[in-house]
């Protein structure tokens, strides 16, 4: 595998086989048929899928947690199943169950993983950061899941490394949390770190990811920037979504037409969605003014990661079965 110097990691077509498995008459199970994906530094690449699809288990033969059956990982030049602690030391991990001893409370821990490393960052700055100090002094067993959840992501930072690993990073984060967390993985990314997360949100994708690898039953089945990805799958046509609420129950039939639904989503909420064009927002208006409707409000979208990921899906589905 040729390394490029921005590049941080590099994983081709890895498999990765689990068992014997005894309800399988003790064969193996194939759960990452072929997953392949390249971070860079100064950049965040998510490994999008649903529950289920791999992503756990690609990042963890990532970090050499796990050994993988087939493919090639390269992690900053060097194969993570032979990583030194040197390799080790420049590898920043948050694991998604936390990993954090359940008796510890969280300030002397992480001065406690400060002290591993040579030049650690602040354990105060990060921990003033995080907002870590209001639960400083309660054992990690009885913090909420969001609070273990910023613990472990300052644990993962003391070392500063060069290669940052989040699995669900925003899982158990209140919104307030969530942007604390999403703006310091921000500025990570633009401090020059290669950040890789794991994700089932797409939302979480599309607000931080630079470059996106949906994978989907152990496979990667596209890759791309958040823009690209929603070019590719709307192709020539703009997938557009309107949304409006009127008084429930009116008749929106005239509103269709071939490759455009409009429907009441639920009383009062209608949803007019497809390949949109501005003679359907002129119908619109008409149907407004003859019916007498008066929308309390409109709302025009293209379509979002969500759709592209759910056609992905579904034209997988389609595929196999
Ligand atoms: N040791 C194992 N034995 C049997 N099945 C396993 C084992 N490890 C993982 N799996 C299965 O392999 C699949 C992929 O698991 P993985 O944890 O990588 O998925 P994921 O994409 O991270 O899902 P989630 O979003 O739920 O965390 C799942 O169906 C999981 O149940």
């Amino acid at each position: 595998m040729t390394q490029s110097p921005t590049l941080a990691l590099d994983i081709a077509g890895l498999v990765k086989d689990v068992g014997p498995i005894t309800a399988l008459d003790g064969r193996m199970k194939r759960i990452v048929s072929n997953i392949s994906l390249q971070a860079h530094f100064g950049a965040v690449t998510a490994l999008l899928g649903a529950n289920g699809a791999g992503k756990t288990t690609t990042i963890e033969c990532a970090q050499g947690l796990q050994q993988r059956s087939g493919g090639a990982i390269s992690l900053l030049g060097q194969d993570p199943e032979n990583a030194d602690a040197a390799l080790r030391a420049r590898v920043g991990v948050m694991l998604q169950d936390g990993g954090l001893p359940p008796a510890a409370r969280p300030l002397a821990l992480l001065r406690h993983v400060a002290s591993l490393y040579q030049n650690p960052l602040s354990v105060d700055a990060l921990a003033e950061r995080l907002g870590i100090r209001e639960f400083s002094n309660t054992s990690i067993r009885r913090l909420s899941g969001g609070q273990k959840q910023r613990v472990a992501l300052a644990a993962s930072l003391l070392g500063n490394p060069e290669v940052l690993f989040l699995d669900e990073p925003s899982a158990g984060l209140d919104p307030q949390s969530r942007l604390m967390v999403f703006e310091l993985i921000r500025e990570l990314r633009d401090a020059g770190k290669a950040i890789v997360l794991t994700t089932h949100l797409l939302d979480d994708a599309q607000r931080l990811a630079d470059y996106v690898y949906i994978v989907n039953k152990g496979e990667s089945v596209t890759e791309g920037t958040v823009p690209e990805l929603l070019r590719q799958s709307t192709q020539s046509q703009a997938h557009r979504v309107m949304t409006f609420e009127a008084l429930p129950g009116r008749d929106t039939a005239s509103l269709s037409r071939p490759g455009v639904l409009c429907e009441e989503t639920r009383p009062g909420s209608y949803r007019l969605a497809g390949s949109l064009v501005a003679e359907d927002l002129a119908r619109f208006g008409q149907w407004c003014a003859s019916g007498n409707v008066m929308p309390t409000s409109v709302h025009l979208a293209s379509r979002s990661l969500e759709d592209v990921f759910l056609a992905i899906a579904d034209s997988v589905e389609t595929e196999i079965s």
